[in-house]
Parts: C-alpha cells; structure tokens; sequence
C-alpha cells in the first residue's frame, strides 16, 4: 500500500493530472502497486444493470414503471433511464463546454482552483479527501445547485459555461424529485417522502479522466459507495464505470447509453430503507487512448439530519443500522479507509455476512 498521500501534493509535484496525460509512465503515488488483478474486469456472464424507459411516467405506465425502478433498486442499486426530463441538448452542451474548461491552460483553471471541499465552486486535481490507497487518476470541477446560484465567480470562458451549467442543474434538479417519488411510492410511502428529507442538497461534480499510459495499472476512482442519498450521473461515450453485481459478485460494465442518465442509491438511502435499496460498490477505470468526462449529481440530506432506519420499513428483522447525522456520516465516511461498502458495514448493528466482501 502506497503512503496516506494528500491531494496538494498532486498539484504541487505533477499540476494536474491531465497534465501527465501525454508521459510514458504513470507516477508511483498514482499505482495500484499490490493488486494489478484487482484491475481487471472479470467476465459478467452477461448481465447488465436494468434501463427504465421513464416515458409514461406521468401517465398509464407510473405503476408499471415505480416497480421497475423498485426491483432495480433492491436488486442492483444502480439502474439506467431514458426518455426522462431532461432535454437531451443540455446534456451534450454541458459535456462539451465543461470538456473546453479542463482543456484550457493551466493558469485559466487555477482561477478556479480551491482545495476547500465545501467551495461553492471549484476546480480541483487529483481526489479530494486523504487516501489510504493510490490517487485517482482524474482532475474535478464541483459545485453547490441552488435555486438562484451566484454564478458571479464562475468561468465567462469557455462562452456558454455559466447558462449551460445552471440549464442543466435546474433540470437535473427537476429529474431528482420525479426520481426521488417514483422510489418512495416504491417503498409504499408518501410520494414526497424521500425528497423531503433525502433531497435538499445537490453538488454537481464533473469528472475529468485523462487518457492514461498505464491504464491497467490506475484508478478513476477505486471501488466505493456514494454515501449520499441518490446519484444521478451524466457520462460520455468512453465507458469505464463497473458496478458489482451482488449477485455473482462479478463487475459488470455499465455500457454507454446516449442521452442516458445512470441513477445509483448511496449509503443514505440503504440505511433509511433498513437495506432495501442498496449502495452498491462501483468503481471506474480509465482508458489508454481516450479522455473520459462524467458529471455527477450527489443528492444528500441536510447535514443536519439524523439518518436512521424508517419505523415504516423495519419488518421483523429489526433495524440494522446505526442512525446519524449526515454530517457525521460523511466525516467517518472521509477519515476512513474508502473501500468497497467498508464504512457503512461499519455501522451495522447486525453484520450480515451477505454484503462481506473478502
Ligand atoms: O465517473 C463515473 O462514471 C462515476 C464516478 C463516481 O462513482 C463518483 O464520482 O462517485
Ligand atoms: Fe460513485
């Protein structure tokens, strides 16, 4: 295992991470130097996470369509869809003109650059949070939605960045509450349950992965959980997101869909529903010819809020996690080794061996 390498060191010694794009050789604090296997996609006998077509959704089909996204919920905690609200043009502008941002020099990001993690608005290199493991293989650019976004201190180059973004986060917006009722009438709750309390809070993170030289050797991001509420990610035509399928405990490929989004529960959401719907390990590999570019909407609670098993969803099993503040959820999410599901195993009150890995 590497050294604990902290983000600032990345910029400090190599800029950005795309600027190592065009070496030979990938720096060792960027290396899986235990387990190169560990990299490998295994064969997934075929299987692939579940796409909802949402049209109807409004109509004859909701009931229909609410159980799709229940069992996919419940089976995969990942699951794709098309036909949703959001207009697919955002969708391609805002690819295009966030990758004309990581392309520009150097100095013209570094405007931008912070390695506060609550900045409203930044761009950073490398992963943020201290690592237990090798860097990322990816530079970001995150923000906070908000209804009227002070967009004052964002970037006026590339043209068209600001009203693209806000476009597009007001409609990512809009797909989150939809989203976020469909699953609650899933769990037989009150339709606006689950976005009440588990969707107040949006930070958009883009995803920059440059080509890597030693692509079988690096990360994009290594097997984690999101340990928000709901994700619901934008991605290009380059691929690299695996998924793990609880079923065969294989990695499954999540194949590019065009105008697409692919919507995965996180920590929050498995605790609140007593393990329903489950946050299910992913990871993303990086490619050797290709950059790669994907922008994630992390849906969370308020930092506020106690998050613990709804007496509506315990049945006789009982609950089987430890309820917390979002805000404290996050810290020993962060100052814990970012492994697979290891820190929400960590709260469980009943060990279930079924989600162990290893
Ligand atoms: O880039 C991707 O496909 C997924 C990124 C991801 O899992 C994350 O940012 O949490
Ligand atoms: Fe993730």
């Amino acid at each position: 295992m590497v050294a604990v390498t902290e983000v600032a060191d990345v910029r400090k010694n190599y800029g950005s991470v795309m600027q190592l794009a065009g070496e030979q050789k990938v720096p060792d604090v960027f290396k899986l130097n235990d387990k190169i296997e560990e990299c490998r996609t295994v064969a997934a006998g075929g299987r692939a996470i579940p796409v909802v077509d949402l049209s109807g959704l409004h109509g004859e089909k909701r009931a229909e369509l609410v159980e799709q996204m229940r069992a996919a919920s419940e089976e995969w905690g990942f699951f794709q869809i098309v036909n949703h609200s959001v207009p697919g043009e955002y969708m391609d502008e805002i690819l295009k003109v966030h990758t004309e941002f990581f392309e520009m020099p150097m100095e013209e990001k570094m405007k931008y650059y912070s390695d506060d993690v609550r900045a409203p608005f930044k761009y950073g290199v490398g992963q943020v949070a201290t690592s237990y493991h090798e860097q990322a293989w990816k530079d970001h650019l995150t923000l906070l939605y908000q209804e009227k976004m002070d967009t004052s201190k964002w970037p006026k180059v590339p043209a068209r960045f600001i009203e693209i973004t806000e476009a597009y986060n007001h409609a990512v917006n809009k797909l989150k509450s939809e989203l976020m009722q469909a699953l609650s009438e899933g769990l037989g709750l009150q339709s606006n349950e689950l976005n009440d309390v588990f969707g107040p809070v949006q930070r958009t993170y883009t995803n920059f992965y440059p080509k890597c030289p030693e692509a079988d050797r690096v990360f994009g991001a290594r097997p984690h959980s999101d340990p928000n509420s709901i994700t619901i990610l934008l991605q290009d035509d380059v691929g690299g997101l695996e998924v793990r399928d609880l079923k065969y405990r294989e990695w499954v490929q999540v194949k590019t869909i065009p105008h697409a989004f692919v919507i995965n529960m996180g920590d929050q959401m498995e605790v609140f529903t007593n393990g329903k719907y489950r946050s299910i390990s992913h990871r993303v590999r990086v490619n050797p010819d290709k950059n790669r570019i994907s922008i994630a909407s992390f849906i969370s609670p308020l930092p506020r809020t106690v998050v613990e098993p709804s007496p509506l969803l315990v049945g006789e099993e009982g609950p089987l996690y430890k309820g917390d503040n979002f805000r404290d959820y996050l810290l020993g999410f962060y100052g814990n080794d970012i492994n697979e599901k290891l820190y929400i195993e960590s709260i469980k009150l009943k060990p279930s061996g079924q989600l162990q890995l290893k």
